[in-house]
């Protein structure tokens, strides 16, 4: 039997595992089979948290529940922090995914601050499918148009709309993920913006549908709504779970600031899922 901890940031759910002391055979099959809401434990993402490497604290491995491996994500990063500097008894750790170094530090009132990196803005970064303006891609489906696209590790696409309320993010969502413009997919944010420091956001993640928070999809609305002058480069990101604290700093690193949750705690039979 193997121990997880589930966890979530503002309701965006993980299945933790810890195969730092021992490999774990986490299978694309194995995910699909715990992330079942139905049959399995369910969750947006499972987390393997690995040895670390040579200047990290931990390796963080992310796996969607169709299966499918991600570069990023910012509330699992946070979670995953959390729990490696309680450990340690540290304020600061550096989590080390396939997309690079994210050093998160603990702040008063139960938040954690990730740097998520830079934002990368070439149409190859995202990836997209030819070169393109990333502030404006030539796509469009029933009330949505011109979305913006970047890159925070993962493929993320921003529509901003007036009124989050009238779009059937379900509806467009799976189709707008997989629109031959992303090679890769891609995270796709309806975003709405209601001043220059506050936006409602409704994410549909690539590989999990609609969650009820996407940090990595909230420093992308920051930094395209910054990009297209719609926000200034810090605001608050009000997603359907709560809000996140964004600053897309002057060198293009991101911020994010958020709390951290666990749910409980189980034992699971990985072996079974993996059959
Ligand atoms: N929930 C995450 C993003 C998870 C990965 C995403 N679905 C992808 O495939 O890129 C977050 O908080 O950033």
């Amino acid at each position: 039997m193997v121990p997880f901890r589930k966890m979530h940031g503002l309701g965006n759910d993980f299945v933790v595992l810890d195969a730092r002391d021992r490999p774990l055979a986490v299978t694309a099959g194995a995910a699909r089979a715990i992330g079942d809401r139905h049959r399995g434990i369910g969750f947006d993402q499972l987390i393997v948290m690995e040895p670390p490497p040579a200047g990290a604290d931990v390796f963080m491995r992310i796996l969607n529940p169709d299966g499918s491996e991600a570069g990023a994500c910012g509330n699992a990063t946070r979670c995953v922090a959390s729990l490696v500097a309680e450990e340690a008894g540290k304020d600061r750790v550096v989590v080390r995914t396939i997309a690079g170094d994210l050093p998160v530090e603990r702040l008063p009132g139960g938040l954690w601050r990730a740097d998520m990196g830079p934002a990368r803005l070439g149409w190859w970064d995202v990836p997209l499918a030819r070169e393109m303006d990333t502030l404006h891609l030539p796509l469009a489906l029933g009330p949505v148009a011109d979305p913006a696209a970047c890159s925070m590790g993962n493929p993320h696409a921003t529509f901003f709309v007036d009124d989050l309320d009238a779009i059937p993010v379900a509806e467009i969502g799976p189709k707008l993920e997989r629109d031959p413009l992303f090679p890769e997919r891609a995270n796709i944010g309806f975003a709405q913006v209601l001043s220059p420091e506050r936006i409602r956001l409704v994410m549909w993640e690539r590989g999990a549908g609609m969650t009820l928070a996407c940090g990595s999809g909230a420093c992308a609305t920051i930094v395209n709504a910054a990009r297209r002058g719609l926000t200034g480069r810090s605001a608050t990101v009000e997603l359907p779970g709560g809000p996140l604290e964004m600053e897309w700093r002057a060198d293009g690193h991101v911020l994010m600031t958020g709390p951290v949750a666990t749910a409980f705690t189980g034992e699971l039979d990985l072996a079974r899922y993996a059959a």
